[in-house]
């Protein structure tokens, strides 16, 4: 059950000035997890209002306060796939609407299906990989692993489940057409959240990004969503070094509680998932260099004014680098991946 008084004191009292939770909230080096918990869901109030989308699409005050709250219960807890890690995400996606006018290269549909994936393309994440769903026979494996995507379907599914909520929907008030277009743009936004879609998508974002975006073809507007998700996701790499050593700390906690329970059921973990065999600094170089900064230089390539994102991605690959030869020097005490954290 969602806190009655929370939801009553956020249903009474005005949405504050996005402004008046942080001075800083619209640039692109704020970094959102430094917002406390409880006030969380008065930004993503404050945020869907500064984007003008609660006019927009007429959504009852009472509706979208429960439908944020509802989200936020429906993660769970581990260290990175929680509800700081959809939060963090959707801010970045505000940051990209008051910085680069995104509401310019697409549909009000689009840009609000968007904004709604990034609060829930994660809902429910169990701190476990597709492989691992597969591999463990889990229950979201026997639902969804014909079709591939495994988590990202459970994750749709479970906003499907909220908006189907009483009092929650914030589409009710959508005419027939954008109703059923909203819906399909967050069940392929949040599936586009997959890395395997992802990579298999790359040579057609850098076709566009060479070509450039052209906002009469449908084609190009899928391709940059799915795009505009995935720089949202992975936005924690787009700020100073301090939140890109943090997420790395979380990520590998879950990475590794993955890696004993692979163990435990008698298969051997990927590397970045053994916790004796990981050497941090080169997974993230990689991580970084293979898929995070290709995809921020597209999106530089797109968006005039993005460039600054992608020097931020490359300047904390050049920290992990450092790292990397520092740790290599100091040889790592008792097989503890976590101790050039300290
Ligand atoms: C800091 C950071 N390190 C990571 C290191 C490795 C991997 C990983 O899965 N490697 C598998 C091999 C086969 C390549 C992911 C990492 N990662 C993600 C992430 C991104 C995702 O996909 C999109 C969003 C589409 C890119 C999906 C899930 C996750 Cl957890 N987010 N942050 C990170
Ligand atoms: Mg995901
Ligand atoms: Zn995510």
């Amino acid at each position: 059950k969602v806190n009655e008084d929370e939801t009553a004191r956020l249903i009474v009292d005005k949405i504050p000035a996005i402004t008046s939770i942080h001075p800083d909230v619209f640039v692109f080096s704020f970094t959102p997890r430094v917002i406390y918990d409880d006030q969380t869901t008065l930004c993503c109030l404050a945020m869907f209002e500064d984007m003008g989308m609660i006019n927009r699409w007429r959504i009852q005050k009472e509706t979208l306060v429960k439908f944020v709250l509802m989200v936020k219960k429906g993660y769970r807890d581990p260290p990175y796939h929680n509800w700081y890690h959809a939060f963090s995400v959707s801010h970045f996606c505000y940051l990209l609407y008051k910085n680069l006018r995104i509401d310019q290269l697409l549909t009000d549909v689009e840009l609000f299906a968007l904004f709604v994936a990034c609060l829930c393309h994660d809902l429910d994440h169990r701190g476990t990989n597709n492989a691992f769903q597969v591999s463990s026979k889990s229950v979201l494996a026997a639902l969804y692993s014909s079709e591939g995507s495994v988590l990202e379907r459970h994750h749709f599914a479970q906003a499907m489940c909220i908006l189907n909520t009483e009092g929650c929907n914030i589409f009710e008030n959508l005419n027939k057409r954008d109703y059923e277009q909203a819906l399909d743009l967050l069940q392929e936004i949040i599936l586009a959240t997959d890395l395997a879609h992802h990579l298999s998508a790359v040579k057609d974002l850098e076709a566009m990004a060479k070509e450039g975006y052209d906002k009469s073809n449908p084609r190009c507007h899928t391709l940059l969503t799915c795009l505009l998700m995935t720089s949202c996701d992975l936005s924690d790499q787009t700020k100073g070094w301090g939140t890109t050593k943090k997420i790395a700390e979380l990520i590998y906690q879950e990475f590794f509680r993955q890696g004993d329970l692979e163990k435990s059921m008698g298969y051997r973990p990927h590397e970045m998932m053994d916790r004796e065999k990981a050497f941090i600094p080169d997974l993230q170089i990689s991580f970084l260099e293979n898929i995070a900064m290709p995809l921020y230089r597209i999106l530089g390539d797109l968006l005039p004014g993005s460039e600054c994102v992608f020097q931020a991605v490359k300047a904390n690959r050049d920290t992990w680098m450092q790292v990397r030869e520092t740790a290599k020097r100091k040889p790592i005490t008792h097989g503890n991946s976590f101790d050039f954290f300290k």
